[in-house]
């Protein structure tokens, strides 16, 4: 069924379990993600940028969100796993909009770029829309380093505790993402995978939320190999180790953004089958191995995060 993605959270956060968020761009890593939530009998977060939005809608990001809202819709309604769609790095206020507009479960409100000040402000104003139209919001304190999509920072900026306390007392989000040291994309770490464990165990303490992980993804290195076997040069790629990441969901991360870790078992699986069959062009078949894999990786996940079950 489709919800609203506080119905996730709230029992992933009660119950300290961690729900993955995954980040699609079209209907194939939609399908692959929904195949393996359900298998797992375990819910389900869809979440897409502004770019993805963009990108499907040919450009007119209306279009995008209806295209990605009656996807989602047209497989969720006949599925026993509950399953959320959600606006991921909304910064464009006109894109936000038009997710509410559309039917999103729930938006993230980017402002971390901005001063505090204006980050709440600006919060708070998308807060009282959304939640007038029943819709469920994210947002962020701190900055993640790595550039990926249109989502660039400098450098990383942790949390400040402070002003997380204040932030998730007067902005009236449901989902609160606090940047604990993890960066988009596949270079994460240039040594050792360290994250603050401190910093989140006092957020979860002061803010009692369900809380979001970014930059959450692995790069499992079992399809890095596969990819570079087959022409990727993936050199130097290092995510959040999965010890790691249990630590996260044992000091209360709920939501875990994961896109890079579908990226990478999908291209793995496209070169690898390119490789193979030099005769074939039916983009069901090509693209099968692709999606195989990226289902795989959604149930090892899922059972990393401990959602299996969960519904
Ligand atoms: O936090 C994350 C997940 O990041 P990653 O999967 O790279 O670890 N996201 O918000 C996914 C999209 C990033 C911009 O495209
Ligand atoms: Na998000
Ligand atoms: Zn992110």
């Amino acid at each position: 069924s489709y919800v609203n993605t506080r119905e996730i959270l709230d029992k992933a956060s009660k119950e300290y379990y961690g729900v993955a968020a995954f980040n699609i761009n079209n209907l194939e890593f939609l399908q692959a993600i929904l195949a393996g939530a359900a298998e797992k009998k375990s819910p389900a977060i869809i979440e897409t940028s502004e770019g993805a939005i963009k990108y499907a809608g040919m450009g007119d990001y209306f279009k995008g969100a209806r295209i990605f809202v009656n996807m989602v819709k047209e497989f969720a309604n006949d599925l026993d796993i509950p399953v959320a769609l959600h606006l991921d790095h909304g910064k464009d206020f006109n894109i936000i909009m038009a997710c509410i507009k559309a039917g999103y479960s729930s938006v993230m409100i980017d402002a971390s770029h901005y001063d505090f000040e204006d980050n709440l402000r600006i919060t708070k104003d998308v807060a009282r829309i959304a939640h007038a139209a029943g819709v469920s919001v994210e947002a962020e304190l701190g900055q993640l380093a790595g550039i990926e999509d249109n989502v660039e920072a400098a450098e990383n900026v942790l949390v400040n505790v402070d002003q997380a306390e204040k932030f998730c007392a007067e902005s009236e989000i449901d989902f609160f993402a606090p940047a604990i040291g993890t960066s988009h994309g596949a270079f994460k770490f240039k040594g050792e995978a360290k994250l603050d464990y401190d910093r989140l165990k006092k957020v979860k303490e002061i803010t009692g939320k369900p809380l979001v992980l970014h930059g959450a993804s692995s790069v499992v290195q079992e399809y890095v190999k596969i990819a570079e076997e087959h022409g990727a040069d993936f050199g130097g790629s290092k995510g959040v180790p999965s010890d790691v990441l249990k630590e996260t969901v044992k000091f209360g991360i709920n939501k875990v953004n994961t896109d890079t870790d579908l990226r990478i078992a999908y291209i793995a699986g496209l070169r690898e089958y390119l490789d193979n069959d030099s005769k074939q062009f039916d983009p069901r078949k090509y693209y099968k191995v692709a999606m195989d894999y990226t289902k795989q990786v959604v149930m090892d996940r899922i059972d990393i995060l401990g959602s299996a079950g969960k519904i």
